[in-house]
């Protein structure tokens, strides 16, 4: 069977024996005539030069571009062993004569931490030196130090500006690049309030995508941290404190929200070449829809003052532009598009447009509904809602200040962001909105019906309840008497749909379907501990822990306590998880893993900490459980695939070691520029030299009865050898001391996966 190899991108057809055909996609056929005929009617550029360029700059394979991920210390060290080692020694190289493009900071990205590099794959393996930086790329993307995100996919987060402490929603967050960002700009006060403030909720309708996301935001060690499936169009809007009034609790809304919605994904063609092939303008009509009732959702998600995204990596019209009018003119002077243009300086961006043509699934194009209705068949007009076109007032909403960002501007995707302030709250003159939920206000009963606001809806006129917003807060209080609505100068008012959750509509009330993927989710659900639980107890004392470190907000996901694992979170994610209303929420994954439980008996306290854990928890240890390691002895460690025996440690680590019970300890690794030793011997090995992480490093050890044992992963033993001797580790053979009986008595290494 002639399987596909990784990397090979293939264009093929359907045969009649119901298998493909492949054909290897060429550069010639990176072409689609219909994304030709679409785009060149919409008349983007001044110029048909400018068209051409920004064809041909599509047809070239795109840099590769990352992002040194983190919102601590390490993230700002990669960084300058990138621009103290790798870029001054790539600049040196010379390849077949020339000379070779090193790595370059993105002017636009704060701190130098987001670079491409055009260096060809090809360059990366011919001299040892290029390999080594290969493999440094490769090993800290492995374990999530590095990113590789596309350039375009690092603005709409930047433009969301979190601040430290905020409560931010990412609607649809998968695989978590963004994500990433978010808590990132989240934890930018370098780690302060972390036990308390703030928390980033990452939603995606699909599990699997959702999974990947938990693995993505891993490295982050956030427990603000929350993952849900959710179908964003039907994200709970009556999240709840847990106090308050009871009667009347008011939910929680949130400063700022992110909707990168799923879309047609033409602005990624660069790099995904099968979108060359099937492009279709069936997928831009399909999504146009979902894009706005996502959005739409998120404005009433945004608190009054808040700040909401919507980007697309799209460059349609009617995913973009038609969104965002429809966006306005249905939340009527709720929402204002701000103005970006003395943000982020350096990036080269075009204004947002006010003319488009729509394009119907034959190919038939028209300026507006009208004219279209008169070109399609009246039975399939209901597939097209009139919002896909320029309203009549789109000169007047603003949209210069959204953001177009063509592929030839600057070498990169294409993708679209606006940005949105919430400048009023979402009242029932502007917002017709079902609350399935009758204690979070008293809804008064409308009629509404489906024709008025989408011909396309397959609903029947309905009943909706309509819920006031009407504090400063934005937070949804008892409603006022209505006011007739005015008519928006757009058109008719075009209400939300209903967007309940399934489980609470009244069953009188059509909903829309509800897209989240149901796949049962495998853990257990996550209970909090008591604070008084004595394996707390057992812990604190141990490890010496502080009683800063507040006791209530460890979960566990384990019925009983032999297999326990212990997690943290933030006060507002337990706010959030505590709250029996709020059980609906499907939550994939939260909190900082710190502890757990091994079947060992000999020790005062069998549970170890994780190495995910120590960045927030190490400033809260007692020093009975610290052992300072020497830049030798980790070298040992790290190499030996099993425990060391006491023996073959330096003897300063022995006389640490030796006195302290069995258990889990932290190794503290002070690299000082003294290790030059390490780096001049490195050099000759024929290694860059790499020793700089100047710096504290903490490391999870085992003291066993006649050993020590580093538990770390493979792949995190590879990053911290990386970073602190340059070169990829060399796992030595496993010592004659593991065969012993220590070996009952260590936890595995595996086990901090
Ligand atoms: C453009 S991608 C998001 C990329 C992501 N923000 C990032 O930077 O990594 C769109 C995501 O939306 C998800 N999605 C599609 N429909 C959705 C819905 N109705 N609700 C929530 N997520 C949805 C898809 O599974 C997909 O992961």
């Amino acid at each position: 069977m002639g399987g596909i190899k990784p990397n090979q991108t293939r264009a093929g057809s359907e045969t009649a024996g119901g298998k493909h055909d492949y054909q290897p996609i060429t550069d010639f056929q990176k072409c689609n005539d219909q994304f030709n005929a679409f785009y060149k009617a919409q008349s983007l550029f001044a110029t048909s030069e400018e068209w051409d360029e920004m064809m041909e700059t599509m047809r070239v394979v795109l840099p590769t571009s990352f992002r040194i991920t983190g919102h601590r210390q390490h993230a700002l060290e990669l960084r300058d062993l990138l621009e103290r080692k790798f870029v001054p020694f790539i600049l040196s190289l010379e390849m077949e004569g020339e000379t070779l493009d090193p790595p370059t900071p993105i002017p636009w990205y704060p701190q130098n931490l987001g670079w491409q590099f055009k260096l060809p794959r090809i360059a990366l393996k011919k001299s040892d030196t290029l390999r080594q930086f290969h493999s440094f790329l490769v090993t800290e993307t492995d374990i999530g130090n590095i990113s590789r995100q596309e350039v375009v996919s690092m603005i709409p987060p930047l433009l969301l500006d979190v601040l430290p402490g905020q409560r931010v929603l990412d609607m649809c967050a998968a695989p978590g690049s963004k994500t990433a960002q978010l808590l990132e700009a989240l934890h930018a006060d370098n780690g302060q309030d972390e036990f308390t403030k703030g928390l980033v909720i990452a939603n995606d309708a699909d599990l699997k995508r959702a999974c990947m996301l938990v693995h993505q935001t891993k490295r982050l060690h956030s427990p603000c941290l929350l993952v849900t499936n959710q179908d964003a169009e039907q994200f709970s809007h009556t999240l709840y404190p847990p106090s308050g009034d009871s009667k009347h609790p008011t939910p929680i809304l949130f400063d700022r929200i992110l909707c990168d919605v799923p879309c047609s994904g033409d602005g990624t063609m660069r790099k995904n070449l099968l979108i060359w092939r099937d492009w279709s303008i069936k997928d831009s009509l399909g999504l146009h829809r979902t894009q706005v009732r996502i959005a739409q959702r998120a404005a009433l998600l945004l608190k009054v003052g808040g700040r909401m995204v919507y980007s697309t990596c799209s460059l349609n019209p009617m995913e973009n532009e038609a969104v965002v009018a429809e966006l306005l003119n249905t939340t009527q002077g709720a929402l204002r598009l701000m103005d970006m243009s003395q943000a982020l300086p350096g990036l080269k961006r075009c204004p947002g447009i006010t003319t488009w043509k729509v394009m119907a699934r034959d190919g038939t194009l028209a300026d507006d509904y009208e004219q279209f209705a008169t070109k399609v068949p009246n039975r399939s007009l209901a597939k097209y809602p009139p919002s896909l076109f320029p309203p009549a007032n789109i000169d007047t909403l603003g949209m210069d200040k959204c953001l177009r960002i063509y592929p030839h501007l600057q070498n990169t995707g294409g993708f679209f962001v606006a940005v949105f302030e919430k400048v009023q709250p979402l009242t029932q003159r502007d917002l017709s909105l079902e609350d399935s939920e009758p204690s979070a206000g008293t809804p008064v009963e409308t009629a509404v019906s489906d024709s008025a606001s989408d011909t396309a809806s397959p609903l029947p006129a309905k009943r909706v309840k309509v819920e006031t917003t009407n504090d400063a807060t934005g937070v949804m209080a008892s409603p006022e008497p209505a006011s007739p609505a005015p008519e928006p100068k757009g058109g008719p008012l075009q209400p939300l749909e209903p967007t309940a959750s399934p489980a609470a509509v009244p069953a009188s009330v059509a909903k829309t379907k509800d897209h989240t993927d149901r796949t049962p989710i495998k853990d257990q659900p996550y209970t909090f501990l008591d604070p008084t639980d004595p394996d707390l107890d057992r812990i604190w004392e141990f490890y010496g822990i502080s009683p800063q470190v507040p006791r209530d907000l460890f979960m566990t996901r384990s019925e009983g306590t032999r297999q326990r694992a212990m997690y943290m979170v933030s006060t507002d994610i337990k706010a959030v998880m505590s709250v029996a209303r709020n059980e609906r929420m499907r939550v994939v994954n939260t909190g900082i893993k710190c502890f757990s439980r091994n079947d060992i008996d000999n020790t005062p306290c069998n549970y170890r900490i994780h190495a995910e854990a120590l960045p927030l928890l190490f400033p809260y240890l007692g020093e009975a459980r610290k052992v300072q390691l020497p830049l030798d002895d980790a070298k040992l460690l790290l190499e030996t695939s099993g425990h060391v025996n006491f023996t073959m440690l330096s003897p300063g680590l022995q006389d640490q070691v030796q006195p302290i019970d069995l258990g889990c300890c932290i190794g503290i690794l002070n690299v000082t520029k003294d290790e030059t030793k390490e780096e001049a011997k490195d050099k000759q090995d024929g290694g860059l030299g790499l020793t700089t992480v100047a710096g504290t490093m903490t490391l999870p050890l085992w003291r066993g009865k006649g050993s020590v044992n580093i538990l770390l992963s493979k792949q995190d033993k590879g990053s911290v050898y990386m970073r602190l001797f340059g070169t990829p580790i060399k796992l030595a053979p496993k010592p004659a001391c593991d065969k012993r009986s220590d070996k009952q008595e260590e936890p595995k290494n595996s086990a901090s996966k």
